[in-house]
């Protein structure tokens, strides 16, 4: 039977790559830095999905075993693994390449021929590229040579909507997944043969990754922090405000004309077709997901090649204005919710510097139009008289 070891048992590590990776006839071994989820785990041998739509459907994944991240078990789980993935959140990746670096070197040793793939299952621009560079910069000259033989780091698109498990599992292992699922794989750099149903093989995810990023994540982070600010508990509560409505869909309006722009196959009345689904699926009646979860972390959500600056360059490129991508991130700005740690850096850097100075240190961004439009939604939302998007 083939091995998997997957990094990051939470949400998307069980209830959607794990899930899948079983599906496809593998042993999937989880690899977490909670020692309490490990050991339930571990002791389990087994977890339960259960898929929110008109009709719930709960299925069990069996057959995994868990390790603690950094572990020698975890280390050796390297040596003979078919596949590794992650889902551990951009920023926990070089963690991933501490053990990474150390585990493949024992392959390297142990088992050099079978080739292996590595895929990180993030929501962000080329992720598998960032843990490569992190895995590369961590070996010496031998150890690399090997690797570009033998180990292949498809960049890959993950979308599913995983929200927090409150209200629905009964289970402590169990994970709450929406129905709809896409896995986009980039051919090219697959080392071997790497067969998974379910997944889309693409030769260049560039266009891919960037739809997903900003028509879905965008648009979502938008929808959570336009409502976190006018006092919704849930992205559904928040896109059945029409103002925020608007803006979710003026945002991918946007976005979609800079990504017809930037990428010449991808057309516009597709585009729009994808956003409309993606609107749809932000308003499922059987999934609650709270602002909060979705709006987390708004340092790496306003950082320039992510979900809110990486289209509004793209837009600002093809000579475009953008008012709802610019609410949009005024809304991330003013997301000061005491539970969120990055959140809190932001209201601090804002407080010390000024709003833009914050921009120019988030996102890199000094262009003094742009940084002026962004202040002045940012003034409306603070002086609570956003009603709508300044055109
Ligand atoms: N939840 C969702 O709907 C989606 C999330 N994603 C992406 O998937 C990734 C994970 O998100 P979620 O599953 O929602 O988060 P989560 O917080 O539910 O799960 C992350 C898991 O990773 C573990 N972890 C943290 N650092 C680790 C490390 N160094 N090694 C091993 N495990 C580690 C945590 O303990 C936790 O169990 C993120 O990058 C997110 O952007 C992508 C698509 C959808
Ligand atoms: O904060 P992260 O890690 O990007 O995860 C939240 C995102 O995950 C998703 O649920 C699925 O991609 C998005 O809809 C949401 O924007």
């Amino acid at each position: 039977m083939k091995k998997a070891l997957h990094f990051g048992a939470g949400n998307i590590g069980r209830g959607f790559i794990g899930m899948v990776l079983c599906d496809n006839g593998y042993h999937v071994v989880f690899a977490d830095v909670v020692p309490s989820l490990v050991e339930q785990l571990a002791a389990a041998g087994s977890y339960r999905v259960i898929t929110l739509d008109t009709e719930i459907e709960t299925k069990e994944v069996a057959g995994v075993r868990a390790v603690l991240l950094g572990s020698q078990a975890c280390r050796e789980e390297l040596v003979d693994a078919d596949l590794v993935t992650t889902a551990v959140g951009l920023g926990n990746l070089v963690h991933v390449a501490d053990v990474l670096a150390d585990g493949l070197q024992r392959r390297m040793q142990r088992n050099p021929e079978p080739m292996l793939n590595v895929i990180a299952c993030e929501n962000a621009i080329r992720a598998t590229s960032t843990l490569r560079d992190l895995v590369y910069e961590r070996v010496d000259h031998e150890v690399r040579t090997w690797l570009d033989g033998h180990v292949g780091f498809p960049d890959a698109a993950v979308d599913r909507i995983a929200p927090n498990r409150d209200g629905y599992a009964v289970e402590p292992l169990d994970a709450v997944v929406e129905r709809y699922f896409e896995w986009d794989i980039e051919q090219p750099a697959v080392r071997g043969e790497l067969a998974l149903s379910g997944a889309t093989f693409v030769r260049d995810l560039g266009p891919y990754l960037e739809r997903k990023l900003y028509l879905v994540n965008g648009a979502h982070a938008a929808a959570a922090y336009a409502g976190y600010r006018r006092g919704h508990q849930t992205v559904r509560e928040a896109m059945q405000d029409p103002a925020i409505a608007q803006l979710v869909a003026d945002v991918q309006e946007e976005a979609a004309q800079g990504l017809t722009s930037a990428y010449p196959d991808l057309t516009l009345s597709g585009l729009r077709q994808y956003a409309n689904t993606v609107r749809t699926r932000f308003l499922n009646p059987h999934v609650v997901d709270h602002v909060d979860r979705v709006g987390r972390d708004p340092l790496r959500k306003l950082a320039a090649s992510d979900r809110l600056f990486g289209p509004l360059r793209l837009t600002m490129a093809a000579g475009r204005k953008a008012p709802a991508l610019t609410s949009a991130i005024a809304f991330a700005l003013s997301y000061d919710n005491e539970q969120d740690e990055s959140a809190q850096k932001v209201q601090q850097m804002i407080q010390e510097h000024g709003v833009s100075q914050a921009i120019a240190q988030i996102a890199g961004c000094t262009d003094e139009t742009v940084v002026a439009s962004i202040v002045r939604e940012y003034e409306r939302i603070q002086g609570g008289i956003w009603n709508g998007t300044a055109s």
